[in-house]
């Protein structure tokens, strides 16, 4: 499989053209605006331009920022065309002339651990859902969604990737840091609550609400703590963060549909 990404080398494009590479799935075709440069010694090759990349591709993967999308001007008659832009819709993408296909991955591609669900356009065919699985499967998990507006909402979700996390190890690290912790320790006292607790949630996420009420049942330190977080509105401000990302993504999606009339 030949697979040109347009946008290769940026952060998820070059995330994904790495894996296809070291794990031997696809032949890599690269274009971005710089032209080549060291992809880490690996072998690929670089189109010369937009038409060149689309002649030497069996899939074309889009991963332009959204506002680079219009001026584009992609057309790819006949091809697989997978779009890992936010907010631009099948019906903007069809305009191609491809077979289109929009998936959402996010920044875990850089190590291999993106969930990456996606929606299929008009004529896509069973070979190319396989097809798709294959090129999203070198960056991770993937599997195909019923409606197009769940992937707004996994945009707003899965595609901030570590965004949430970060978000509470920065709050976390600002209480130590007025506790008058030191920095080294405030670092791995943080990494220890967001990401090796994580850890322990792997495999039973659906545990979660479980889990809360063990603690909160335990009526201890942590239960004080839990309580006054939801008194102060934390899964209201979870829910209205996410809330605003969808609309943000579902905005998007119509003025860009618009846009291209
Ligand atoms: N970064 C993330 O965590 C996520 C990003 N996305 C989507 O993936 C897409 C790519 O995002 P990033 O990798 O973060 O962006 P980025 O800015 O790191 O990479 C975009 C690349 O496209 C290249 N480019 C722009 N116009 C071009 C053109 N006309 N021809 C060739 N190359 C061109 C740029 O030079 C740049 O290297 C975006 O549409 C974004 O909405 C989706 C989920 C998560
Ligand atoms: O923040 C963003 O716009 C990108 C696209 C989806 C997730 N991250």
């Amino acid at each position: 499989m030949r697979v040109g990404i347009i946008g290769g080398t940026g952060w998820l494009g070059g995330a994904l053209g790495r894996s296809l590479v070291d794990k031997k799935l696809a032949e890599v075709i690269l274009l971005n605006r710089r032209g080549p440069q060291d992809y880490g010694g690996r072998a690929v090759v670089w189109a010369n331009d937009l038409a060149d990349l689309v002649a030497q591709s069996d899939v074309i993967v889009v991963s332009v920022r959204p506002e680079d999308w219009a001026g584009l001007q992609l057309q790819a008659p006949g091809k697989l065309v997978i779009s890992f832009m936010a907010g631009v819709g099948l019906s903007t993408l069809a305009q191609c002339g491809g077979r289109v296909l929009r998936a959402m991955p996010n920044a875990s591609a850089e190590i291999g651990a993106s969930y990456s669900p996606w929606v299929a356009g008009a004529g896509v065919t069973a070979e190319d859902r396989a097809a798709a699985a294959r090129v999203l499967g070198a960056i991770g998990s993937q599997e195909e969604l019923p409606e197009e507006a769940q992937l707004e909402v996994m945009t707003a979700l899965s595609g901030s990737g570590p965004a949430y996390p970060a978000l509470l190890a920065q709050a976390m690290l600002a209480f130590l840091a007025e506790r008058g912790v030191a920095p080294d320790v405030a670092a791995r006292a943080v990494e220890a609550t967001v990401c090796a607790s994580a850890r322990l949630l792997e495999g039973k996420v659906a545990e979660a609400p479980a889990l809360v009420q063990t603690f909160i049942d335990y009526r201890g330190t942590t239960c004080a703590g839990l309580e006054t977080a939801e008194a102060k509105g934390f899964s209201a401000a979870v829910a209205a963060a996410l809330s605003a990302a969808t609309d943000k993504a579902l905005a998007m999606r119509q003025a860009n549909a618009q846009a291209a009339g």
